[in-house]
């Protein structure tokens, strides 16, 4: 399996239905998910090489986790329960440790020093704690009661050996580190790491750092988008930026295609005279302007690019983020053998009065203060400060709602979309 690549895209994975003029962001998402799928071949790597990593098959628990049955406390093990009263019972030789196992048999009625992890050597089924217990010179006395297996583990209480522990397409955490290991995986198959090009167009732009003429910018979507991707666990591809140049665009798309799995662009997505972006996917021939009711983010140009799925996301800055969030971010994780996920967020009440028309899904620049969302000043898409003074998003429905405070709305961190 290692090095196949999964069959390329098809041509029309972006085609809208007939006649489709806005489409609703819900749907819009659908179709990505139902139509994308992973892009990039399959790797081995060792678990210290596969944090961020996405599993390409179920991760199978080699043995039972914990192996065998054992002591979670420090303490003195015997057979079976204890009722009420109190007790003295003669001690046997030896102990029970962890990774020192008791080599016999425990007599009934006795009982063996056992320390924390210890295997539960045969005629041990029950632990008292030692600070339960008073140590009396070759006996220990205690009181009851005590059910029979107290203070231990079930040998696979926490994972049967077989056990699927992880699903493919899962994006592996340090706690999915742990488990692995737990159940003996040393080594997993993980999709190879998905490689991102990313481009900004556009004539006014240039780079600070570097003298900035009349009418210039300087480039605040690329080391956003960069940062993104880099966020996310992809491989960075950047490409820099392109003039509005038909000739110039192609070579780097070109040349994007050439060392990248996907190719995000900002600006130049719209129709307008200088949306050479649209302009060169619709001549390509798989090009599909997306025009989503979503508020900012409006012009999405989805296409191919020799074979390689372009994400034309607007050139307002906000736009360009939200859009990129809202579906590049889920649309890359699928290109990347990850399973689907929708963005955690949580209902809090409003700090904020708004009144929104029905028709576009909203998402406001927020963050929470003293158990209240807030949110940027300005619905401006060329604010980027606001977009950096949020922790996350307010999203909004598609329909019309006149929000007061107090009114409960739904809050997304940067964190809950991976970020
Ligand atoms: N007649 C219409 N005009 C516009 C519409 C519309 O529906 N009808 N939509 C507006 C919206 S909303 C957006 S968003 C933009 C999207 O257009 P483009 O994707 O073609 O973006 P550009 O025109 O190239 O740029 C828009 C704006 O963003 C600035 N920009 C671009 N790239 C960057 C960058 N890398 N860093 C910082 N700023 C950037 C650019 O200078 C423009 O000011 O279209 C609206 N117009
Ligand atoms: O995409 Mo525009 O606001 O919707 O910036």
């Amino acid at each position: 399996m290692t090095g196949l690549k999964p069959p390329p895209l098809r041509n029309d994975c972006f085609a809208l239905p007939a006649g489709v003029e806005w489409t609703p962001v819900d749907a819009a998402l659908d179709m990505l998910r139902d139509r994308l799928g992973p892009v990039t071949g399959v790797e081995r790597r060792p678990l210290a090489q596969a944090l961020g990593a996405v599993l390409a098959v179920d991760a199978v628990a080699r043995r039972a986790s914990p192996p065998q049955a054992n002591s979670a406390v420090d303490g003195y093990g015997f057979a079976g329960a204890v009722p009420e009263g109190a007790h003295v019972m003669p001690l046997a030789d030896g102990r029970a440790a962890a990774g020192v196992p008791f080599d016999g048999v425990l007599p009934t009625g006795r009982a063996l020093r056992v320390l924390t992890g210890a295997a539960l050597p045969e005629g041990v089924e029950t632990v008292i704690l030692e600070e339960d217990v008073t140590l009396g010179d070759g006996e220990i006395a205690f009181r009851g009661p005590l059910k029979r297996g107290a203070n231990t583990r079930k040998a696979g209480e926490d994972v049967a050996a077989g056990a699927v522990v992880l699903p493919v397409g899962r994006r592996l955490t340090p706690a999915d580190l742990a488990l692995l290991s737990s159940v003996g995986i040393a080594e997993v198959a993980v999709r190879v790491t998905l490689r991102v090009a990313i481009l900004s167009t556009g004539d006014e732009l240039t780079e600070p750092g570097a003298e900035a003429g009349p009418g210039q910018i300087y480039d605040a979507n690329r080391p956003m988008l960069c940062a993104l991707a880099q966020r996310l666990g992809y491989r960075v591809c950047d490409m820099g930026r392109v003039p509005d140049d038909r000739a110039a665009l192609r070579a780097t798309l070109d040349r994007a295609a050439q060392e990248a799995d996907v190719i995000l662009t900002s600006g130049g997505a719209s129709a307008g005279d200088e949306d050479h972006v649209s302009a060169l996917l619709r001549e390509a021939g798989a090009m599909q302007q997306w025009r989503i009711a979503l508020k900012p983010g409006r012009p999405l140009a989805l296409g191919l690019w020799q074979g390689k799925p372009v994400f034309g996301l607007p050139g307002n800055p906000v736009a360009a983020m939200v859009c990129a969030i809202i579906f590049a971010r889920p649309a890359l994780a699928v290109l990347a053998g990850e399973a689907w996920a929708e963005p955690q967020g949580f209902d809090l009440p409003a700090g904020f009065e708004k009144r929104k028309k029905p028709g576009r899904r909203e998402y406001l620049r927020a963050r929470v203060r003293a158990g209240r969302v807030e949110v940027f000043a300005s619905e401006g898409s060329g604010r980027v400060s606001g977009l950096s003074w949020a922790e996350g998003l307010v999203e909004i429905g598609d329909d019309g709602r006149h929000i007061r405070p107090g009114d409960l709305v739904r809050f997304i961190p940067y964190g809950g979309f991976g970020l």
